[in-house]
């Protein structure tokens, strides 16, 4: 419960039909939610406009409406308030609905094309692991200290996010590091919440379908950091080409990592294998159990901020050395008969590359790789071709098969990846349609030592087709292969 003129603290009006000083039980931006004394807020989607809908949530019960443009007709006792951004708005109201969490917590949001995830997830057990109570929102889970929330986003809505924020400050968490996507940026979903810090890992090519050019995509990430304020710190990733354009009009104050280039934390690779990185990071000589380059530009991430968040440098390269990534993350687990099956979320050019040139760095070249790889259906169609180029450019064999179809037909996005492979690859290319079909056989045709690489969905443990989603684990398919293997 709170009262309108409250809620609306910091909203740009632009003009108010009825009284502001009445109390509202709920803000609401979907009408299916909306009860009895609610807020709705219509916003103009993707898919649908949310002013289609302010009839129902009035027979629903809404005695307010927040929109960007105003119903010919008003109907009577019901309060109307014209705003410049409906979606701002939302960010705005759903903080002040839920009293501000984030100015309770110190709050550490992460962006970029790939690493969010590890970078977020190492910096919440990093945490943990120094005694203090902790919240994390990522792709993969939501926690708080270690109650575990399922995920549905990578970066929530404005009001599950708030939600979360306020149960994090009830349960006494002093951080929380939250994944910031770039549609959650694009889409307001963080308006109105204040941060501590923010981090850039990098940007390369992805959400084209969603941001239209690259540099859009860029001044989406940028618009995060625009947004900090002069009492947080941005640090960026100075070996990615756009790693400072993130910093130009930030009232933060300015820190960077790197690993090739001149930054305020510096690490060089001393090793890199199977079993882990042993790292120089800022003179000190370290083991890590991670594994590839990009995970030494995230652990660097991790490093510097919780440097920045005041942590003692020994105490935090000591935790750091212990802690495995992510779920879903270069997860691996080798055959009785020595085969290494390798579960990556990498979904992106980019990601698939740093992946098969980690293992290319880290093979002794005697062995097969072999790559199983889909592309998710309803998203940026033209990194298909893409990631099947980069897939074959990198290995001995390529299975190109489903990811997340949705309600994209699985044979098309396939042909659409079969326009990547070159002339010279298309023999070392299988297409099957059927994602466990295609484990099987990668499992099938390798020997005792060759690597198998089954990309894009990590951690996930359904595959949507159709808009159905049902249970399917890359990793427990493999394991499963790897067993009748061993029983053959
Ligand atoms: C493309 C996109 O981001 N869509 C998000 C967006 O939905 P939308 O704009 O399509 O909404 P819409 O269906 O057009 O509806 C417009 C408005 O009408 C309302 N409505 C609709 C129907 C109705 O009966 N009543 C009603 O009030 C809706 O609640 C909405 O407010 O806003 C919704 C509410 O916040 C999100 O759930 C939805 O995420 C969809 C499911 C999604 O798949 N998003 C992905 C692309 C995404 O956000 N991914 C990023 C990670 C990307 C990365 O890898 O970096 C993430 O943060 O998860
Ligand atoms: N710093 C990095 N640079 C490039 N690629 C990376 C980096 N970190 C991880 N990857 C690759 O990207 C994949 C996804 O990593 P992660 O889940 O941490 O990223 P994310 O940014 O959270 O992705 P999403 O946008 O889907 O939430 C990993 O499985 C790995 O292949
Ligand atoms: N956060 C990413 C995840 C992609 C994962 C891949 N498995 C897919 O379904 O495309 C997205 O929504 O684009
Ligand atoms: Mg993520």
């Amino acid at each position: 419960m709170a009262v309108l003129k409250d809620i609306l603290y910091g909203v740009a009006l632009e003009h108010v039909v009825g009284s502001t000083d009445v109390e509202v039980t709920a803000v609401h931006f979907d009408s299916r939610k909306v009860a009895e004394g609610s807020l709705f807020v219509a916003i103009k989607g993707t898919v649908s406009d949310g002013h289609l809908f302010i009839k129902t949530a009035i027979d629903k019960g809404a005695k307010v409406i927040v929109c960007d443009t105003l119903p010919n007709a008003f109907e009577d006792s019901i309060i109307y308030v014209k705003v410049a951004d409906a979606g701002k708005a939302l960010g705005i109201m759903a903080a002040n609905f839920y009293q501000q969490p984030s100015k309770k917590i110190k709050l550490v949001g992460i962006t970029g094309t790939n690493g969010k995830t590890t970078v977020a997830t190492l910096l919440y057990k990093l945490f943990r692991e120094l005694g203090f109570k902790v919240g994390l929102i990522s792709t993969v889970e939501n926690q708080i200290n270690d109650k575990i929330i399922p995920s549905t986003h990578t970066t929530p809505d404005p009001i599950a996010l708030n939600i979360l924020l306020n149960d994090m400050v009830i349960l006494g968490c002093d951080y929380c590091f939250m994944e910031v996507s770039s549609h959650a940026i694009a889409q307001h979903r963080i308006e109105g919440l204040t941060f501590t810090g923010g981090i850039f890992t990098n940007i390369t090519h992805d959400h084209l379908d969603f941001h239209l050019t690259f540099d859009n995509y860029i001044k989406a990430k940028k618009a995060f950091f625009d947004g900090l304020n002069k009492s947080a710190f941005a640090l960026t990733n100075t070996d990615d080409k756009n790693g400072m354009v993130m910093l130009q009009n930030t009232a933060a104050h300015k820190k960077t990592y790197g690993l090739k280039t001149l930054a305020d934390f510096k690490a060089k690779i001393i090793e890199n294998q199977f079993s882990g990185l042993h790292l120089d990071i800022d003179n000190q000589e370290v083991y890590f159990k991670l594994v590839g380059s990009f995970n030494a530009s995230n652990l660097l991430a991790v490093y510097g901020a919780a440097l920045l968040l005041d942590q003692d440098k020994t105490k935090v390269l000591t935790i750091l050395s212990k802690l495995n990534g992510a779920e879903g993350r270069f997860d691996y687990i080798i055959s009785p008969n020595g085969i290494i099956g390798i579960v990556d979320y990498a979904h992106t050019p980019d990601a698939i590359e740093n992946v098969l040139s980690t293992v290319d760095n880290i093979r002794s070249k005697t062995e097969t790789v072999i790559t199983i790889i889909g592309c998710g259906g309803d998203r940026d169609k033209t990194k298909r071709p893409l990631m099947a180029q980069t897939a074959c450019d990198w290995s001995d064999k390529v299975i190109l098969t489903s990811d997340n179809p949705r309600t994209e037909n699985p044979e098309q996005i396939i042909k659409e990846m079969q326009v990547g492979v070159s002339p010279v690859n298309q023999k070392k290319v299988l297409s099957i349609t059927d994602r466990k079909e295609a484990i099987r056989t990668a499992c099938h045709l390798a020997k005792p030592g060759d690597i198998i690489l089954i990309a894009g969905k990590g951690h996930e443990k359904y595959q949507e087709v159709n808009g159905v989603r049902t249970h399917f684990d890359d990793k427990e398919i493999l394991a499963d292969c790897f067993i009748q293997l061993g029983s053959n």
